[in-house]
């Protein structure tokens, strides 16, 4: 990595170096600096041309730049000796370009695979990276309980005890997965800092659909989030990807927050399929949706889940990773960036933090131990 730096650092000097000796030295006149990203990016030279008068870090897209203000300094005020405003101007490009190009091969050197596309657009628009194993604060963590067929009033009173007992990690999101039938009664007695989830709906606001229940009706009753995707539902009830994907896209559009799971059973571990399971599973979803903003991604290998074999942490961030990188390169580096991805499989107490602190997980989706009151230490794994 530090070598991939010194390197970009070289050829961005280098970069500056060159523009700063060429038409101006030589022929003493006007000239608008033409770096590299002017060609590959008209709007980029306007703006650029625009930032000497600024300071610091690259701005917004379009943010308070007067139109035709680019010109104006370049042509009046320049002189053919000295440190001119072009000079200026080269060195910041320059310098900007830099910084770019650094934190794009950063970005490269952890082995993430961007896309060549990935990578220009980050050096010519100076955007944020998307596509690395990221540190990104802005995915708050988030922890989900999947009660899954348990639980009666007592032992829901008892579970509830020790979420109102906490302490719950405020930086952290809790959400239950309970019952269809208790859905209420944990909705009217949780603490406000935990939220509850149904564990399925249909994809069917009402109907002739026996034993079902609608995104409407969680709606009714204040429930806001559903699991979707579980893959007993696809294992037990034969879910299909399409079926998965059709239920996960009514139930945004009627205002739900959906936790997708998706997952690869031992055999298709073994045969070096993971990848290509989690990502025909993720492509089916990406087909039916857009805004992702309202999705938490729940990555759980069937294997892991109820075996107590967790996925080492070194695993499971493979995995992450991979997804992420996909959803990069098939969805948008905004979402890959921006959508959180839960791993799941018998997470504990004891394994949590570990787990947690790989950088592209970023929560967990915890059946057995979340009826217990250990789920309290793996809501607050990143404390
Ligand atoms: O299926 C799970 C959560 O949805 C994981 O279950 P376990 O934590 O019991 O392995």
């Amino acid at each position: 990595m530090a070598e991939s730096e010194e390197k970009a650092e070289e050829e961005a000097a280098e970069a500056v170096k060159e523009e700063s000796e060429e038409p101006a030295a030589e022929e003493g006149e006007v000239e608008v600096v033409e770096p590299a990203v002017d060609e590959a990016k008209p709007e980029e030279q306007a703006q650029a041309q625009e930032e000497p008068v600024a300071e610091g870090e690259g701005q917004p897209e379009g943010e308070s730049q007067p139109e035709g203000g680019a010109e104006t300094p370049a042509t009046e005020e320049s002189s053919p000796e000295g440190d001119s405003p072009e000079k200026e101007i080269k060195e910041t490009i320059g310098d900007r370009l830099e910084e770019r190009i650094t934190s794009a091969e950063a970005a490269q050197s952890d082995g993430s695979k961007k896309p060549c596309t990935a990578l220009c657009a980050t050096i010519l628009d100076g955007k944020p990276d998307t596509t690395k194993s990221s540190t990104n604060m802005a995915r708050k963590f988030v922890v989900g309980g999947n009660w899954k067929m348990n639980g009666n009033k007592e032992q829901i009173g008892q579970i509830l005890n020790f979420l109102k007992e906490g302490p719950l990690n405020a930086d952290t999101e809790v959400i239950v997965g309970v019952p269809a039938v208790y859905l209420e009664h944990v909705k009217n007695n949780a603490p406000a800092n935990v939220q509850v989830a149904a564990q399925n709906c249909y994809k069917a606001d009402k109907g002739a659909f026996t034993g079902e229940i609608s995104p409407l009706m969680l709606k009714d009753i204040g429930v806001n989030w559903v699991i979707l995707g579980h893959s007993e539902r696809r294992q037990i009830f034969g879910e299909t990807d399409e079926l998965v994907a059709d239920k996960i896209a009514f139930a945004l559009q009627n205002g739900l927050k959906v936790i997708a799971c998706i997952g690869e059973t031992l055999e298709e571990r073994e045969a070096g399929q993971t990848e290509t399971v989690i990502f025909r599973q993720t492509k089916a979803i990406a087909d039916k949706i857009k805004d992702w903003s309202n999705v938490v991604i729940a990555y759980e290998p069937v294997w892991a889940i109820g075996t107590g074999k967790t996925a080492t942490p070194e695993q499971a961030q493979e995995v992450h990773k991979a997804l992420r990188g996909y959803i990069s390169s098939n969805i948008s580096p905004d979402v890959a960036n921006s959508v959180r991805i839960q791993y799941g499989g018998s997470v504990t107490g004891a394994n949590c933090k570990e787990l947690g602190s790989q950088p592209d997980i970023d929560g967990f989706l915890v059946g057995g131990a979340s009826l217990k009151p250990e789920f309290v230490n793996i809501v607050n794994a990143k404390q």
